[in-house]
């Protein structure tokens, strides 16, 4: 028997976009002579459709839609996932159509309640065994917990989080059932390293269940924040039969095997894979991701303040190298087609170009750069920026920002009626200048129809270091997922691994915001405390959820004396908290990491509260 996955890259409400992927991947299947063709979890909608689910007229256009792709299934058997919305409850489902006729419709029986994901929200449980029949469009169809069969084979769901449950899972019961092939749809995000997770949650589910294995994921940035890495795994009985490459830039990534279901290969120990490398990971998922949201968005490509600091260099290290991938797997043609970046009698001119000629000329016209310098500013930093702009193609401005300073201080200096110091005011003069920096960088996206990257990183986020309305400012967050720890050895590692030698300059500087007068010597970690702490607190506040005093205990005899470190906390938590509503106006960020700070997607955090007052009193 010949199974198929075909990871497809959806939008939601994209009618046009999801069927064209789907009937591309149907035919290509077809071509193949595959048996069984599974395509991702909520493929006819998008999955991240989110309150729409609960609108009556989405799900019955999902059916509709279903009924034009069921002709096209000719001797093919194909699972494609949609919403059946009865008497106002949603369920998430997996329709199974064979040779022009559906079979019947799979429903989810867990949901997806953690991290990211808020799917009871819509989306109403299954209840394991039960069948039931429905009318819709005036036919009765089957939903539930089915068992099928397709030439002598029976086969059976687990859609997506339902293969996460562990003991609960329904892979317990089809093996029970006697059920030889376990079909997968799936819209699991991509997380740095998850992959690995995934593999042995597919492949040691095939030899625990003494089963063929179906996994398919969905691909791409789908709705703006998640990323999906387009895995399809296909296993039988711990025997790995095929993996793909993950992260493609294609809309559809169809592909098979042919696997004796019948005459099965022998149980094996499943092997153990090296270890996810996770720069690789991350600028393939970034790239990624700034690609689908540029051309999604509808925008011509890319506007970024550029201080030659960490952040704001891997934003524009990102976009070229979104440049080089997408140029690599998809050519040029088809590039310049889904961003139209080019016109047509640029395009004869630009084919003549290769390697990094061409990145850089296709860079040039996806990104702007402008150095926003102050009296603050160093040498260094301005070095930085123009030899990273210039090594990578951006286009490359440079004005001072000194006259717009001078003019708001003098201003409010009047209306007061007293001089503004460094002594008195300190963040407000640094925050001024932060903030004359977005009305003329916004003024430049507005003209290109471009997106305004903006640079703040998870670390920062945590602890408010931004100007709101300055540094914050911007469309996209692209970088707001990871840490600065992070990123400062991404930029080494991608100055060696990838060539980007423009990020020498970058590399050899200690982060600072440049906002207090060059002989205060403002550091980002002066300011608030060493970074590797920062993200060690972080995590074990947020992503362990322990307390003020537990996380006081587990840092205690490290690196830090212990008054120093009741200090480092209590900053730690009292900037956390005063800073929630920060965290609630940052732009779309991407998740990339096991967890994020943005309140709209990992991590939900009252604006108002006590700020651990109490807690924070009582560590020692
Ligand atoms: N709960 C709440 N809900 C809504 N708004 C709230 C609020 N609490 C304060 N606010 C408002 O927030 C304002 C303060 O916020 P904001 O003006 O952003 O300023 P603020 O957070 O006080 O200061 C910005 C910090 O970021 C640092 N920074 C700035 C720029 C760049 C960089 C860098 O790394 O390059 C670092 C800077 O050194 C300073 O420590 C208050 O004036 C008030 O209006
Ligand atoms: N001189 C400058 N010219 C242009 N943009 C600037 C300048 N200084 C700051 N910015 C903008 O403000 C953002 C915040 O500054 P911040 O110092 O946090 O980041 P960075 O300079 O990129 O990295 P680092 O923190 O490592 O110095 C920058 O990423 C950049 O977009
Ligand atoms: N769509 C889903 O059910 C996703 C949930 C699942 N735990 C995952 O992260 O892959």
């Amino acid at each position: 028997m010949k199974l198929a996955g075909a990871a497809i890259n959806q939008t939601p409400l994209d009618w046009e976009n999801n069927l064209r992927n789907i009937k591309i991947a149907i035919e290509e299947a077809r071509e193949q002579q595959v048996d069984i063709l599974c395509l991702p979890e909520m493929s006819i909608p998008g999955y991240g459709c989110e309150d729409l689910f609960l609108h009556d007229w989405v799900s019955v256009e999902c059916f509709e839609r279903l009924l034009e792709i069921k002709e096209w299934c000719v001797d093919i058997v194909v699972c494609v996932g949609l919403p059946v919305r009865l008497n106002g409850i949603t369920y998430n489902t997996a329709c199974v159509i064979s040779n022009q006729k559906i079979l019947g419709f799979t429903a989810k029986q867990f949901l997806a309640n953690d991290g990211v994901h808020y799917e009871p929200r819509w989306f109403s449980s299954w209840v394991p065994n039960t069948v039931q029949e429905f009318e819709m469009l005036g036919q009765t169809y089957a939903i539930g917990d089915i068992i099928y069969e397709h030439l002598g084979v029976t086969f059976a769901f687990e859609i997506c989080e339902d293969a996460w449950r562990n003991k609960d899972r329904p892979a317990y019961r089809h093996k029970e059932k006697g059920v030889q092939l376990i079909i997968n749809p799936s819209a699991s995000h991509f997380a740095m390293s998850k992959t690995d997770v995934r593999y042995h949650l597919v492949v040691d589910a095939s030899r625990e269940f003494a089963c063929t294995y179906l996994y398919t994921n969905l691909l791409g940035n789908e709705a703006g924040k998640m990323i999906y890495d387009g895995e399809i795994i296909i296993a039988q009985n711990g025997n790995l039969i095929h993996r793909n490459v993950l992260l493609s830039f294609k809309d559809v990534d169809m592909e098979c095997a042919e696997v004796d279901i019948l005459n099965p290969l022998p149980l094996v120990d499943v092997p153990v894979l090296p270890p996810v490398d996770e720069n690789r990971e991350f600028v393939s998922a970034v790239t990624l991701a700034l690609f689908d949201y540029m051309r999604k968005s509808r925008s011509r490509g890319f506007v970024l303040s550029l201080s030659g600091g960490a952040d704001s260099s891997l934003c524009a290290v990102l976009v070229a190298e979104m440049v080089t991938r997408a140029v690599e797997e998809l050519g040029l043609e088809e590039f310049v087609r889904k961003t139209n970046c080019l016109t047509p009698e640029e395009l004869p001119v630009f084919s003549q170009f290769s390697g990094k000629q061409l990145r850089n000329a296709l860079v040039g016209k996806l990104l702007i750069t402008a150095y926003q310098g102050t009296v603050n500013s160093s040498d260094d930093t301005f070095r930085s920026a123009e030899e990273l702009a210039k090594s990578i193609g951006a286009v490359f401005y440079n004005w001072t920002i000194d006259e717009e300073v001078t003019s708001y201080r003098g201003k409010i200096e009047s209306a007061i009626g007293r001089n503004l110091t460094w002594e008195q005011d300190d963040v407000t003069l640094q925050n001024i200048q932060a903030r004359v920096r977005a009305p003329g960088i916004w003024m430049l996206a507005n003209l290109n129809n471009s997106l305004l990257l903006a640079t703040s990183n998870r670390s920062e986020a945590s602890v408010g270091y931004a100007t709101m309305d300055g540094d914050t400012a911007g469309s996209i967050s692209p970088i707001a997922g990871v840490d600065k720890a992070f990123i400062r050895q991404w930029l080494v590692w991608a100055q060696l691994e990838l060539g980007y030698e423009g990020l020498q300059y970058v590399n050899n500087l200690q982060p600072s915001a440049e906002l207090r007068p060059l002989e205060r010597a403002q550091t980002d970690e002066k300011d608030l405390m060493p970074y590797p702490l920062l993200n060690q607190m972080e995590r074990l506040a947020f992503y362990d959820r322990l307390s003020p005093q537990q996380v006081f205990e587990k840092l205690k005899g490290g690196d830090y004396a212990d008054n120093d470190l009741k200090l480092y906390v209590q900053r730690f938590f009292s900037l956390w908290s005063r800073n929630q509503w920060k965290r609630e106006r940052y732009a779309p960020a991407f998740h990339l990491d096991d967890y994020n700070v943005d309140p709209r997607s990992w991590l939900r955090f009252p604006i108002l509260s006590g700020g651990f007052r109490q807690e924070l009193g009582q560590i020692g």
